[in-house]
């Protein structure tokens, strides 16, 4: 069995992570914190997980991280690099869902994220967790910085027309002109209060926010440019909260070059994605909906060329709480461990 710790049992992340964990038949909870709530049982502030899981939280300082196989931190950026440098000297794995190990460039973490790294060279080793693109250095990775709820939308749905597995090296798209236009249900912004997420703010509403920059965009164009392998990546990215509690849906829009113009697109990804468990691409013409992957590990993609013209709209859906956060996680886990990548993961999604 997998000895796991929670660092942020009482977010949206985290009891996600319960949920899932829960149920998965190699993992063994054994500890899970919380600064608030510490000494209260799991199951009373979740009665969800009522014979499921028999823990307390503890404070993070009082459980024994050191004595796990690995510790998933579900808390803000800055919670987890604090506590690497000692878990890996204690030999236990780590999967940030943060952002702490998610950018390479310092300069860059600081300038979005407002602080400065403080272990650099753990961040050097650190591998991006987004399994599909990924999964060989995951495998062998002590420590995961889980991609992002929107980037992991914004590039599966691309990683097709960029990778040149499928493109043979060619330019299938003008790389420098691509639209992601994303909305993501209030889940995304956690579990802490915020005028924003308010019902009465937030429902029978519908707006974008961080147009001038959102801290998205940077992981995104990293993530763009490794899958391609070429730095010729412009992305205009503007998120929207809508008013529902889980999804993302991403809109993403790109235009064709003249060696893009005889390719059939519907074959290029259903090739492309063939092998992956999580990756469903919908027959031509579909129109995904977030209900399709709600509380599953799922991403559905469609792909469209409106009158046959030159551009390509590409439409991706997941549950940004599992494939976009403790799903992934739970799936680098998998990885990490040697076990077969969908296990515990094969919950089917809710509908209505
Ligand atoms: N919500 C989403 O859709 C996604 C979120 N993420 C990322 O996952 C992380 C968690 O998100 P989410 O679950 O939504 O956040 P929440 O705000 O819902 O939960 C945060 C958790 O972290 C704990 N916490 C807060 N500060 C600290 C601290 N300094 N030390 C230890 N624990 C702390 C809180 O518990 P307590 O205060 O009691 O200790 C709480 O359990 C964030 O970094 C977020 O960006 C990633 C992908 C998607
Ligand atoms: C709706 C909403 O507020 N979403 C959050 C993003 C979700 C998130 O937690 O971001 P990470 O994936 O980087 O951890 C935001 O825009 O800041």
């Amino acid at each position: 069995m997998i000895k796991v710790g929670i660092v942020g049992g009482t977010g949206y992340t985290g009891v996600e992570l319960l949920r899932i964990l829960a149920q998965h038949p190699e993992v063994k909870i054994v500890a899970i914190t919380s600064r608030t709530e510490a000494g209260m049982p799991v199951a009373e502030m979740f009665p969800s997980l009522r014979g499921r899981v028999d823990l307390k939280f503890t404070t993070p300082d009082e459980a024994k991280l050191n004595e796990c196989d690995v510790v998933f931190f579900a808390t803000p950026h800055g919670v987890a690099m604090a506590q690497a440098k000692e878990l890996l000297a204690n030999n236990v794995k780590i999967l940030d869902l943060a952002a702490d190990f998610r950018l390479k460039d310092i300069k860059e973490f600081a300038k979005w994220y407002g602080m400065e790294h403080s272990c650099p060279e753990i961040l050097a080793e650190a591998v991006y967790g987004l399994a599909e693109i990924n999964r060989k250095d995951i495998k062998k990775a002590r420590v995961v910085g889980l991609a992002g709820c929107y980037p992991t939308s914004v590039q599966l749905g691309l990683a097709p027309l960029l990778s040149p597995k499928s493109t043979g090296g060619k330019q299938l798209i003008d790389g420098n002109h691509i639209i992601s236009d994303s909305k993501s249900g209030t889940s995304g912004a956690g579990r802490k209060a915020e005028i924003g997420t308010l019902l009465s703010e937030a429902s029978d509403n519908f707006k974008a926010y961080g147009v001038k920059g959102h801290r998205h965009l940077p992981e995104i164009v990293q993530g763009l440019k490794a899958i391609a392998g070429h730095d010729q990546i412009g992305l205009t990215f503007v998120p929207h909260l809508t008013p529902m509690v889980r999804g993302i849906h991403s809109t993403l829009y790109v235009r064709l070059t003249d060696s893009g113009k005889d390719i059939d697109y519907q074959k290029l990804y259903e090739n492309f994605y063939a092998d992956e468990p999580f990756v469903d691409v919908m027959p031509a013409g579909s129109h995904p909906e977030t209900r399709s992957v709600r509380g599953s590990n799922g991403i559905r993609i469609a792909i469209h060329r409106p009158s046959g013209g030159d551009t390509l709209v590409i439409l991706v859906v997941e549950d940004n709480l599992v494939k976009g956060a403790s799903g992934q996680g739970v799936q680098c886990m998998n990885l990490m461990f040697g076990l077969p990548e969908t296990t515990g993961l094969t919950q089917i999604a809710l509908s209505p």
